[in-house]
């Protein structure tokens, strides 16, 4: 399966300085179009704090397979994802927001018999630094796509909630080759952000269809559009295709938190982002219908994407 280990290079934005200048913010736009993906610098996120969920997340994930299995997908909370669903060495824990403490309590009842809040703290501590990031980052791609659409946050954002999810790959043994972690995907927020350690792996697909390597980059977050966002910037902004290759003996974590409409949102991208004399590419949709279509459809099952909301709500029909 080794096909590039070519490193894509990314637009860095500095999320911590108060007014960007207008070639960073063409910048910014050129890479979202291109690419889908770009870093943060000076997030605000401690090193010390990913160590400790890291290694929380070590002991949550060591359990018996028969303890996690109590959190789904075949139980109500369906918080956690086993082996095999994705891929055979991709698991994950699902976290909640706004109340991300709740969330994370209730998983860690079930899973852990001591009582113990210090995991629930840090994902809120966390889950709620995240939130407030992405509300930084959504106004700041609005301003990306041009003067004044920045007050659409209010009208248009302004009820977006975010979810997480700890991704623990188990380390592949018998590596001749690259394998799969995760296959590929679009991610269906309007924006994930992403924080990899440094065993790298993460993959995203160029228009050419050309796989490129994002390579963790210390100090860093990863940033990525997701289909809500490309439906609503009437693909001025890319969800890129991207997945996770397993190159090394280790286990890989990850935390890839999602910012994502409200479900009876209705998405529709307003006229001045379409622009006079170009068409409206997707029809308008209700978010919580797509997520069930993504869920529901074998083809656009969780992460096995081939099928997404452009063969969901697309005003031309796709070429299959
Ligand atoms: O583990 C990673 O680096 C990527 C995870 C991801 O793409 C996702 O959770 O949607
Ligand atoms: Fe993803």
């Amino acid at each position: 399966m080794s096909e590039s280990k070519i490193s894509v290079k990314l637009h860095i934005l500095d999320i911590s300085e108060p007014e960007l200048q207008p070639s960073s913010l063409s910048s910014l736009a050129q890479t979202c179009k291109t690419w889908g993906f770009f870093h943060i610098i000076n997030h605000g996120i401690s090193t010390d704090l990913y160590s400790k969920i890291c290694s929380m997340s070590n002991d949550l994930f060591s359990l018996p397979s028969e303890t996690k299995l109590k959190l789904g997908p075949f139980s109500s909370s369906k918080t956690y994802t086993p082996h095999f669903l994705a891929s055979p060495f991709f698991e994950s824990l699902r976290v909640s927001g706004p109340n991300f403490f709740a969330s994370a309590q209730s998983s860690a009842d079930v899973l852990f018999d001591q009582q113990s809040s210090l995991f629930s703290e840090m994902l809120q501590e966390y889950g709620t630094k995240m939130a407030e990031l992405s509300k930084k980052i959504t106004e700041i791609l609005l301003m990306s796509l041009g003067d004044g659409f920045k007050k659409k946050y209010e009208s248009e954002f302004k009820n977006c909630q975010g979810y997480m999810r700890i991704n623990n790959y188990s380390a592949p043994q018998n590596l001749d080759d690259e394998v799969e972690g995760l296959g590929m995907h679009t991610d269906m927020s309007c924006v994930t952000i992403l924080y990899q350690d440094q065993i790298g792996g993460l993959q995203v697909r160029s228009e050419e269809g050309k796989w490129m390597d994002i390579s963790p980059c210390e100090g860093t977050l990863l940033v990525n559009i997701g289909d809500m966002l490309q439906a609503w910037s009437n693909e001025k902004l890319r969800s890129s295709e991207h997945r996770v290759v397993l190159r090394r003996p280790e286990n890989r974590f990850s935390l890839a938190f999602f910012w994502c409409f409200e479900d009876d949102k209705v998405v529709l991208a307003p006229d001045d982002v379409v622009g006079e004399g170009s068409e409206r590419i997707y029809k308008p949709f209700v978010c919580l219908d797509y997520l069930k279509f993504r869920e529901n459809n074998e083809r656009g099952k969780f992460e096995k994407v081939g099928f997404t909301v452009k063969d969901f709500a697309g005003a031309k029909p796709q070429v299959m």
